[in-house]
């Protein structure tokens, strides 16, 4: 029996799977989350050691779906998923260093680990509406990353329109122009004059605004969509059996910004994967790290990075993790929640600290460090990180270690995503693959908005095929 889905903020209906899905975030402006974590046995993870990603996945995200949609569609939805990407593994190990692994999620379409959920997400979403002959339209916020990811899952598909938010100047040339050169008439790139933080809190703001929502039939595809998060988990069932869970515990090292990929670790750990520590990593923008540190969680500006998708302060899905660290208490989310809107912190509740610390560390890396690392690793395993992995590998250097529990550092993305940045760390200029050989010579489309929810609605409103299909 698959879990129903309830809001962190405990003041919306409790969905279905795909409810949940479709519906993005929460209508009381929380997240959804299961109500009870499905585990795998022992038996059942050991069992994953050596089968191909795709069942891998199967048997991960079956049982947070049960039957909202049934198993040959699911299976036929993962295998196509997972059928495009570059490498056989879709998500291959390389061991770099005595008990350290970097784990390759770049292999997809747009070489960041946004394909290994997108990909799928598209699918699913599709079938769905596809189901319910309904249409919808999908709104996201970008650092530079899930907007690539998202506009090549769902270009050209004719139920839905997506319209991403990415903040004008501060992603990289490879990044923007992913989102920019494609032609499909579905899709429409947008640069706001703000903060990537600024792009989510407009999401969150047109979701919030129920008239405007219902009437768009809005969807969201950042991590706040549960299904984004929980088709990240399945690369560390991947990972830790290819290096002998259940047998033996991992460490992982990710790098963090929205805190949904380290969330989909602590996930993994909810379902029975032996994880010893989830360690979150991040750059200067360490909002994470210092709550750690602190117990408050106060957000700062901004200062723009050579790991520019992890230049974020309000990182969405620690409010998942809050939930759970308060046991799963809606009130004092809600009251966590209202303080970070009146006055950009709060204070983690007694003993909330200490359950999270029970499982995860920080830390952080700053400039200097992250191209020392690139450098240094180049030179000694001539390995090429890109920026946001290294900061994940410079943490993880300095992360308390056991010689028993091989450290696992995930990889989001391809070096060639950022070649300005890891040439001036390494003087090499790392090139894109044969698919995106000629992106800089595209033509771009791109719109630019002022910083405005109100203007960027009115956008979506005049755009959206939806609202012209309602109006007629
Ligand atoms: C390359 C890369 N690494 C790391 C992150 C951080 O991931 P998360 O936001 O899930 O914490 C992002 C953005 O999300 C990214 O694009
Ligand atoms: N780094 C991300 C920011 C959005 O994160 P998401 O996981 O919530 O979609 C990006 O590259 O856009």
């Amino acid at each position: 029996m698959a879990p129903a889905y309830v809001s962190t903020r405990g003041d919306a209906p409790r969905l279905g799977f795909v409810d949940a899905m479709l519906a993005g975030l929460a209508r009381d402006g929380g997240l959804y989350v299961p109500e009870t974590w499905p585990t795998l046995t022992r038996d059942e993870i050991a069992d994953l050691a050596g089968r191909p990603y795709a069942e891998i996945a199967y048997r991960v995200i079956a049982p947070f779906v049960g039957d909202a949609i049934p198993a040959d569609a699911l299976k036929r939805m993962i295998d196509e998923a997972y059928g495009a990407f570059r490498h056989a593994a879709v998500t291959p190990l390389t061991q770099v260093g005595a008990n350290r692994f970097v784990l390759e999620l770049f292999h997809g379409p747009t070489l960041a680990f946004k394909d290994v959920a997108m990909q799928l997400l598209a699918r699913l979403m599709d079938h769905a509406l596809a189901e319910r002959g309904l249409r919808a339209t999908i709104v996201g916020a970008t650092s530079g990353d899930t907007g690539g990811a998202a506009i090549e899952a769902f270009r050209g598909r004719s139920r839905l329109d997506v319209f991403i938010l990415m903040p004008d100047g501060k992603v990289s040339e490879v990044q923007r122009r992913q989102m920019t050169t494609v032609p499909d008439d579905n899709v429409h790139a947008i640069a706001i004059d703000g903060s990537f933080d600024d792009a989510q809190a407009h999401v969150k703001a047109m979701f919030n605004h129920h008239a405007f929502r219902d009437r768009l039939a809005l969807a969201g595809v950042n991590s706040i969509n549960w299904a984004r998060v929980l088709a990240q988990a399945v690369y560390y069932f991947a990972a830790a059996t290819a290096l002998g869970a259940p047998a033996r515990e991992i460490d992982v090292v990710v790098p963090t910004g929205n805190f949904g990929d380290v969330f989909a670790g602590y996930v993994a750990k909810r379902m029975g994967l032996p994880i010893r520590r989830l360690v979150i990593a991040t750059n200067v923008n360490d909002i994470l790290a210092r709550t750690l540190e602190t117990g408050v969680y106060e957000v700062r500006g901004v200062a723009p990075t050579t790991s520019p998708s992890m230049d974020i302060q309000v990182s969405s899905n620690f409010e998942r993790l809050l939930f759970d660290a308060v046991g799963r208490d809606p009130a004092t989310v809600r009251a966590a929640m209202a303080s970070l809107g009146q006055s950009g912190s709060f204070t983690l509740p007694a003993g909330a600290l200490e359950v999270i610390r029970a499982e995860f560390d920080a830390g952080r890396a700053d400039e200097d460090e992250v191209k020392a690392t690139i450098r240094r690793v180049l030179e000694t395993s001539g390995y090429l990180l890109d920026t946001h992995t290294a900061v994940a590998f410079a943490v993880a250097e300095k992360a308390e270690t056991d010689p028993g529990v091989p450290q696992v550092v995930l990889s989001t993305a391809h070096p060639a995503k950022f070649p300005d940045a890891v040439e001036a760390a390494s003087g090499v200029r790392p090139g894109l693959p044969a698919h995106l050989a000629d992106l800089l010579e595209r033509p771009e489309r791109l719109t630019r908005l002022p910083n405005d929810v109100a203007a960027i609605e009115a956008f979506v409103a005049e755009h959206a095929r939806v609202a012209k299909t309602a109006a007629a």
